[in-house]
């Protein structure tokens, strides 16, 4: 096992190959993410964002490297984890965890509070051996009033809004003041105007520290505050680096295999069909 120092960086996938039922689902993918590096990764539907995912929180395992390379996928420069302690370091958002929650009801309902304070235990449920202090309770109502979420505290997670649940679920993976936030679509199912509340409290978390990487389809999930960003084709990274280089007309015509015409908006990319 290395040992990690602080400059290393907080992700490295170096020639990725995983599998899923005998598919090869990424193939040979390598990104690099320092501290504070605001990253998107984005890509068409099955280009390999949820694989990504499963990756990183060791639900799927990569293909193990040959002889003695060293391991295909290092966090926080090291290539073993206790998957307990990763996660207080990484806080990630998916929907997956949004059902999770919202569906575990068979040991009891949980409220806006309490769906923070299970952050603390990585947890989707509050067991009587969870050891609860003040100071977590504490903790938990500071990131609900940081997500302005306050008033969900005592509301049943399973009757809130999937805005106000998302806003639950962020201030739930700060409570451990995590280095890193991964998002995976961050607005899915959010209107208009929650939409535009949970990217603004995305950048406030991002301007304060946290190194924030979105996975998306949705373009206006890159957030000004995102300056890198990795294109996904087919499971490989076809185009990484400086957001306004990699984020052209060009490179995603070509990876959505469409005419798109891309232009910004007060600092966010936004695409267009070409219906010609
Ligand atoms: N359980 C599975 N078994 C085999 N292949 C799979 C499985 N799940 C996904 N795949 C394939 O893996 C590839 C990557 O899928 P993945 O779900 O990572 O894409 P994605 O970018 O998250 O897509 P979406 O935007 O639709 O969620 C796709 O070609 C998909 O068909």
């Amino acid at each position: 096992m290395t040992e990690p120092v602080d400059e290393d960086p907080i992700l490295q996938f170096r020639d990725v190959t995983a599998y899923r039922n005998n598919t090869k689902v990424m193939d040979q993918f390598s990104m690099t993410i320092g501290r504070m590096d605001h990253t998107a990764i984005v890509g068409p539907n099955g280009s390999g964002k949820s694989t990504f995912i499963q990756l990183l929180t060791h639900q799927l395992h990569p293909v193990a490297p040959e002889n003695n390379a060293p391991a295909p996928i290092q966090v926080f420069g090291r290539d073993h984890w206790d998957v307990t302690k990763l996660r207080k370091r990484i806080g990630i958002i998916s929907t997956e965890l949004e059902y999770g929650i919202m569906h575990n009801l068979s040991y009891g309902r949980l409220s806006g509070l309490d769906v923070a304070i299970t952050g603390f235990f990585s947890s989707m449920q509050l067991f009587r051996h969870h050891d609860i202090s003040d100071e977590m309770k504490q903790t938990a109502l500071k990131k609900l009033d940081l997500m302005r979420a306050s008033h969900l505290k005592d509301r049943m997670f399973n009757r809130m809004s999937a805005g106000e649940a998302r806003r639950v679920l962020i201030a739930r993976a700060l409570v451990t003041s995590p280095e890193v936030l991964v998002l995976d679509e961050p607005t899915t199912a959010l209107d208009l105007v929650a939409r535009k509340t949970c990217l603004q409290l995305i950048s406030d978390v991002a301007r304060q520290g946290t190194t924030v990487i979105i996975v998306t389809h949705h373009l206006e999930e890159v957030l000004p505050e995102i300056q890198n960003v990795i294109l996904l084709e087919n499971g490989r990274a076809v185009f990484s680096g400086p957001k306004k280089e990699v984020l052209t007309s060009e490179n995603l015509s070509s990876v959505y295999n469409h005419p798109l015409e891309l232009f910004y908006r007060n600092g966010t990319p936004r695409i267009e069909l070409d219906h010609s």
